[in-house]
């Protein structure tokens, strides 16, 4: 019998939530992966919605907002004044994504120079790596090649799902935005991750970012149980046929031309 309470209202994902830009998506489908809902129908999503917690990676330049941006989702609030993260902190999410429990471990890590030996410990095992810049400030966006790769050397970088996310959108005029968003989705691109700009201060944005990282990172949890669950019914490793040519199959990686 769960002990724990039923999941939030405002955590129920009954459908694929969009991207951001399709420009630079991790996959486009406005809907979640056939196999996903018809595991999903079934409850044949195995370790998922049992025992299993993704863990989520954030990182980024010190007082880029990563702080700011997991307290407006998580606890709703916003704090103007800055407190430098000190080493790591982190925040449970749960979720229902179609019908499965689903809960995200949120890793907020230091951005300062002195702390991030200590954070980079905690890079390990990540499903998902959130690399995060100021809209603002254009060193903050250069510097996120570095952070994807410090974070890389602990992950394994054909299963780990990639967003790249602007903040303090509030602060930028239309056109100064345009400007950086242009750069932003080039580097994205290249990354071969999905692109978000969020601000925390007004809350643009910033559930609508997380719910697609819940649900990627669902999706994607779910097809390689389903592919563990096929390799050991036939004694072999099957790939999940797919003919989208998404984030999934980890060919695409390599054409990568960061972090080589
Ligand atoms: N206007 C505005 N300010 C923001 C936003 N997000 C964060 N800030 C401010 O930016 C400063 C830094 O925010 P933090 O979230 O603490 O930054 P951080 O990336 O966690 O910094 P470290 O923990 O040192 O790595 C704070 O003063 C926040 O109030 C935003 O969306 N809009
Ligand atoms: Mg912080």
């Amino acid at each position: 019998m769960s002990v724990l309470p039923p999941v939030r209202k405002d955590r129920i994902i009954a459908q694929q939530p969009l991207c951001f830009t399709k420009e630079a998506a991790l996959h486009c489908r406005g809907s979640f992966h056939p196999k996903v809902t018809s595991a999903c129908q079934q409850q044949r999503t195995g370790t998922v919605g049992r025992f299993k917690i993704s863990k989520i990676i954030v990182v980024g330049d010190l007082s880029v907002g990563k702080t700011c941006l997991i307290n407006r989702f998580c606890k709703d609030t916003f704090d103007k004044n800055y407190k430098a993260t000190i080493g790591v902190d982190f925040e449970m999410e749960r979720f229902e994504v179609m019908g499965v429990p689903f809960s995200l471990q949120l890793w907020d890590t230091a951005g300062q120079e002195r702390f991030k030996c200590i954070a980079s410990t905690y890079y390990r095992g990540a499903q998902a790596i959130v690399i995060v810049f100021d809209v603002n400030d254009v060193a903050s966006l250069e510097h996120t090649r570095q952070w994807l790769q410090d974070a890389l050397k602990e992950n394994d970088a054909s299963s780990v799902l990639l967003f790249l996310v602007g903040t303090k959108k509030d602060l930028s005029s239309l056109s100064q935005y345009s400007l950086i968003e242009k750069d932003a989705v080039r580097i994205a691109k290249e990354m071969q991750a999905e692109y978000w700009a969020v601000s925390s201060l007004t809350g643009e944005n910033v559930k609508d970012f997380f719910f697609r990282v819940a649900s990627l990172t669902f999706e994607s949890s779910v097809l390689a149980e389903l592919e563990k669950t096929n390799a050991r019914k036939i004694g072999d490793v099957v790939r999940i046929h797919s003919n989208d040519s998404n984030l999934y199959l980890p060919a695409k990686k390599n054409k990568s031309k960061c972090c080589q």
